[in-house]
């Protein structure tokens, strides 16, 4: 470690401990952003939280909160100090009359899921996955696929966030109203939030089926019941088979009744798509066909295919993410979702006017030599009819329910598909013309002026508020400035990004360094990644 920074330790004069590591390497769960920070810390405590953040200060050092690293963007990427609080993990209270839940920040979902579940209660709502931590969750307006409910966030009844000055604030709805709004999803640049008041709901099992047929079958229900038909709904669609699969579920008393078990489905079905991805990076006119087989042999070649199970509500809205993978989700609003799908289909598939399906698609680049993954993840959140406090960066629609698009492109074998740059142009175009707003957490192209453009106001109070919670730039990295922080003076702790390199085995290995005004520190120079060159990650030039 640093010797300026053992030296400021020991002024501390306490028994706090400061549980820091150096020589650790951070990567995205898809493996597409790797970082190296100088220290990599587990507070355990609240107290260990608060010494951290005023030896950061004392340092001229950025932090960088983590969960568990599930956002596929570089957001997390820092080459300073990063804090995950993995350690601090647990259920504080549990309120079983009012469903009220009071947990450290840390918790990853499944805990959260697995610790309810043992006193009768659940979490309303679940994206694809559970891995997350509660915190990470919400900072990144994390969402699931039902009308009836909102973002995470909407869930939260109170915060507690640890300041850059070392001061702990807690806010809720009636208590710093406004840090709540902004903390409710905060990018990490706010601050770290270190306990959460949750509200929970009693435990429920969902009886779901899964149908899979044409995607015409699917446009032609959309305003009338597609999404109202029960309490969780979500879509897949396949833009070459022109064929959807939904997915609806809903409360039941019945007993529990597992998926059916197929020889194809778990391990010979993951191989089998992986190896075909494989190829097609060399042949991708091949996607169409395999989408075709792939797909098929999942759900069922006939349309009508039907599969249904009953299971408790936190293992049956999961669903298996497969591979390393880039994620381009917006939010639009609902009654555009038919426009939407039939424009990216006309575009995809070249269609003539002379298809029944085609529609004028309007997107000004060519789909020439383009092929793309599948499937194209429809989901839905309503958040405008919501009494809760609204995030001051919700992407969601406030007029009306919201639709979420997610183009999803597969990396097979960590190797990136060709393409990606055409296809998320086509499709950020088209997201955009639409009225869409990105999800923070995921890989989008739309720059700074562009968010600003989209967010107006909001955007406005929201730095203010940061601004003042965070003056230095303890919180804030280049992904902030790239993104919400616009083309102000740089912040005195603030994170610059100096370079980036394609690494062996996939993905980019970003680095950054923190220069206040009295010189540099907390900086990085090419040995701060040496511990990666002897590993297993190579640095090409
Ligand atoms: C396989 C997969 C499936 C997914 N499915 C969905 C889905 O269905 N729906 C959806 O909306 N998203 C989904 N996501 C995205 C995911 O939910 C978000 O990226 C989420 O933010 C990840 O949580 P995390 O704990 O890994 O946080 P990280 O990715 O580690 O961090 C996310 C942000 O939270 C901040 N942060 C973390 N902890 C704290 C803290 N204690 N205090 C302050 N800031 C903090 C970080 O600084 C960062 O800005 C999926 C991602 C993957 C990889
Ligand atoms: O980011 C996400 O990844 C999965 C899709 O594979 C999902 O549902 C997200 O959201």
């Amino acid at each position: 470690m640093d010797p300026a920074i053992t030296s400021e330790l020991s002024k501390f004069n306490d028994d706090i401990p400061f549980r820091a590591t150096t020589n650790h390497t951070q990567s995205t769960w898809a493996r597409t952003f790797h970082s190296s920070p100088e220290l990599y810390i587990q507070p355990q405590s609240i107290a260990e939280v608060e010494k951290l953040v005023n030896l950061a200060r004392r340092c001229r050092r950025r932090i960088t909160t983590v969960g568990c690293g599930h956002s596929p963007s570089d957001i997390t990427c820092t080459s300073s100090w990063l804090v995950n609080l993995d350690k601090f993990n647990k259920i504080l209270s549990v309120d079983k009359e009012k469903c009220v839940v009071v947990m450290q920040s840390g918790i990853r979902l499944f805990a959260v899921g697995e610790e309810l579940d043992k006193v009768g209660l659940a979490m309303p709502n679940l994206g694809s996955i559970n891995d997350q931590s509660i915190a990470g969750a919400i900072s990144t307006g994390t969402h699931g696929s039902t009308l009836k409910h909102g973002i995470l966030s909407a869930s939260i009844l109170q915060l507690k966030i640890m300041l850059a000055n070392g001061k702990m604030e807690t806010c809720s709805p009636t208590q710093n109203a406004e840090l709540f709004r902004a903390a409710l999803i905060s990018l990490g640049a706010l601050g770290i939030i270190v306990e959460i008041t949750f509200q929970a709901v009693p435990a429920f099992t969902l009886a779901w089926k899964q149908v899979v047929d044409t995607d015409l079958s699917m446009f032609n229900s959309w305003n009338k019941d597609l999404w109202t038909q029960t309490e969780f709904v979500r879509v897949w669609w396949f833009p070459y088979t022109r064929r959807s699969v939904v997915w609806t579920a809903e409360k039941t008393k019945l007993a529990l009744r597992p998926p059916p078990k197929s020889y194809y489905d778990a391990w010979l079905g993951f191989h089998i798509y992986h190896n075909l991805l494989y190829a097609a990076q060399y042949v991708p006119r091949m996607l169409p066909w395999i989408e075709w087989f792939v797909f098929g042999m999942q759900y069922g070649f006939p349309n009508g295919s039907t599969t249904s199970a009953i299971q408790p509500s936190r293992q049956a809205l999961l669903m298996n993410c497969l591979y390393s993978q880039f994620v381009n989700e917006w939010a639009i609003p609902l009654h555009k979702g038919p426009e939407a799908l039939r424009r990216l289909s006309s575009w995809l598939n070249h269609l003539t006017p002379e298809d029944p399906d085609y529609v004028p698609h309007g997107i000004p680049y060519s789909a020439d030599g383009l092929w793309v993954h599948a499937p194209v993840e429809v989901r839905v959140t309503e958040t405008s009819n919501s009494t809760t406090p609204r995030p001051h960066l919700d992407p969601t629609c406030s007029e009306e329910a919201t639709l979420y698009l997610n183009a999803t492109l597969y990396r097979p074998y960590d190797m990136d598909p060709p393409c990606r740059a055409r296809y998320y142009q086509g499709f950020e175009y088209l997201m955009r013309e639409l009225g869409g707003r990105p999800h923070w957490a995921k890989n989008f192209d739309a720059n700074g002026k562009d968010i600003e453009e989209m967010y107006g106001n909001k955007l406005l109070e929201w730095r203010k508020i940061r601004n003042d919670a965070d003056p230095e730039g303890m919180f804030v990295g280049e992904w902030h400035r790239r993104y919400i922080l616009g083309e102000g003076r740089k912040l005195a702790l603030e994170e610059v990004e100096v370079g980036r390199k394609k690494i062996w085995k996939g993905g980019v290995l970003v680095m950054g360094e923190v220069e206040d005004d009295c010189g540099l520190s907390g900086s990085t120079s090419e040995e701060s990644f040496d511990h990666l060159r002897e590993s297993d990650v190579t640095v090409k030039g």
